[in-house]
């Protein structure tokens, strides 16, 4: 049974279908990339699977729990880390995770150990008793993803992982993201950035008005070009179709 699933979701704002008929599903040990342009519809999508807003119609299932019906079970069973999260400003990093363990059904001891844990492969240790509003927003970044990871989520829905790391860190996620799958968790990354997904994602669903428009499984290794191709010639405009698939646009 998939670990997630969604089945013909429709969400409209007004006049916009933000979400128009959207259908995917996500097995334990995949890495899905969510890959698609602004306005695609992937935020929305999230907050169906997470149980913050209600779709008009279609079915979600979240490890066997129904986010629109009971969105708090769902909440507790999966890792969420939101778009431009951030963690309260109030809260130290140890006294966030410390929270979000607890709502998370963490026993005190599980929590501190994977606190220290996170802190220590995030480079954040030093920073456990600062107030978040003091440090910087690459650090306030780290926490976030300490915090959907905390109580060792089988399902993690992530919207772009990398926002506000630097270089190193965002290797470090990146590998980290690809072993916790590879053990047997469901990851699902949104993003626009393909060569995030190219380099992570063990299978990528490209998504354009608010549906999969294309689905591509990069397990077996595709050259670089490809998923651009496919990408383009499911979403880009003319414009972008001029731009050379790989190396430099400096003139
Ligand atoms: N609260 C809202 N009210 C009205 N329209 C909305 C609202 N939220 C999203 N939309 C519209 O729905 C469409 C899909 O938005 P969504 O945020 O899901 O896209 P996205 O793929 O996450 O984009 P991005 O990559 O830019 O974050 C867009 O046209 C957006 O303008």
């Amino acid at each position: 049974m998939d670990a997630i699933r969604v089945d013909e979701l429709c969400k409209s704002y007004g006049s916009v279908r933000a979400v128009d008929g959207m259908s995917f599903g996500v097995e334990r040990g995949e890495l899905f990339g969510f890959l698609g342009p602004n306005g695609a519809g992937k935020t929305t999508t999230i907050r169906s699977l997470t149980g913050q807003i209600r779709p008009d119609s279609g079915e979600i299932t979240v490890l066997g729990t129904d986010p629109i019906t009971d969105p708090l079970e769902t909440r507790r069973r999966v890792g969420i880390l939101p778009e431009q999260g951030s963690p309260p400003s109030f809260l130290t990093p140890r006294e966030y995770l410390e929270f979000v363990g607890t709502v998370r059904d963490l026993e005190p001891d599980r929590i501190r150990e994977n606190t220290e844990r996170w802190a220590d492969r995030l480079g954040f240790q030093n920073k456990l008793e600062t107030l978040h509003t003091d440090l910087s927003r690459g650090q306030q970044q780290k926490v976030m993803i300490a915090q959907a990871f905390v109580h060792d989520p089988e399902v993690v829905l992530i919207d772009e992982p990398l926002a506000n790391l630097d270089p190193l860190v965002q290797e470090q996620v990146k590998r980290f993201l690809v072993d916790y799958a590879a053990k047997g968790n469901a990851v699902f990354v949104s993003t626009h950035n393909i060569d995030v997904a190219e380099s992570i994602c063990t299978r990528v669903g490209i998504v354009a008005d608010g549906a999969i428009v294309a689905e591509r499984s990069l397990e077996d290794g595709v050259d670089d070009a490809s998923l651009l191709e496919v990408f383009l010639e499911h979403v880009g405009d003319a414009d972008a179709r001029d731009l050379p698939a790989t190396g430099s646009i400096r003139p």
